[in-house]
């Protein structure tokens, strides 16, 4: 959990409101976006879509492509101001995150330019929205998974669901409104060699209110592959333990086993 990042409450309100206006939208007003690749710049879709998810899982979502180029819906009429904004001030809690874990690494922190790319890494802005559901001990909002990226931030509406895996147990997360839940990412455990771990979490569903939670997804570029870090290897005692990939890569793969899954089932 993050406090005192020094972004403006009412910026994480307004993003928070103007997701939810978004979703509020008439059907044919969202169908737009509905998504066809995992890299469209917007794309919007639901659980209950997808073969593979429709019985057991209950979220809708929005995915924006936030950088290195900027888009956005075109409704609610100021969602594209506010995100911009939201995205700018993430952008740089996530340089000082990453620039702090470097040096709790004994790393420089200008690492985060030559090894990630960050000028011009990825960032994807997911917004979730989980309605409530009456048999909620029989569903789920999101399957356990890893998130792929370097780290995440993510905000939420004031009611709880997400859930971290701790030693084989699942926590709950309880977020302050005002607060940032940051998750480390796979990037971010390929490039330390396994000395932070990629955090596995869920998110539960509720069958009394709606659930909105916005996690901005902060990658390295897209052509850039990332290593784990020489400086933390030693050929005897610490190998390299992960071969990196383009990002790029990486992405497609993790979606190429989601649709295997999906086959399967
Ligand atoms: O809604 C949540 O709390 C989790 C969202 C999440 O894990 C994701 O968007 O990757
Ligand atoms: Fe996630």
């Amino acid at each position: 959990m993050v406090i005192g990042h020094g972004i403006d409450k009412d910026l994480m309100n307004d993003i928070l409101d103007c997701c939810r206006e978004f979703f509020d939208l008439e059907e044919e007003e969202k169908s737009e976006y509905k998504g066809k690749h995992m890299l469209d710049p917007i794309s919007y879709g639901a659980s209950t879509d997808d073969p593979a998810t429709a019985v057991l899982f209950r979220r809708n979502y929005l995915k924006v492509m936030v950088h290195p180029e900027f888009h956005s819906p075109s409704k609610p009429a100021r969602f594209s101001k506010v995100l911009a904004e939201y995205s700018k001030a993430i952008r740089g809690v996530v340089r000082e995150l990453l620039g702090g874990i470097l040096e709790s690494l004994g790393l420089e922190s200008s690492y985060m330019d030559r090894a990630f790319n960050l000028e011009s890494g990825q960032m994807l802005s997911v917004a979730n929205q989980y309605p409530p559901c009456p048999q909620h001990e029989l569903a789920m909002g999101l399957p356990p998974h890893t998130d792929p990226a370097l780290l995440t931030v993510l905000i939420q509406n004031g009611t709880d669901g997400l859930q971290v895996q701790h030693k084989g147990k699942w926590l709950n997360a309880s977020i302050v409104p005002g607060d940032l839940f940051v998750n480390i990412n796979d990037q971010l455990e390929i490039f330390t060699n396994g000395k932070y771990k990629s955090v596995i979490h869920r998110a539960i569903v509720n069958n009394r209110k709606t659930r909105l939670s916005i996690a901005m997804a902060n990658g390295p570029s897209l052509d850039t592959i990332i290593n784990p870090a020489p400086e933390l290897l030693c050929s005897v005692s610490q190998p390299a333990a992960y071969a990196g990939m383009k990002y790029k890569d990486y992405l497609e793969i993790r979606e190429c086993i989601r649709l295997v899954k999906v086959i399967k089932s």
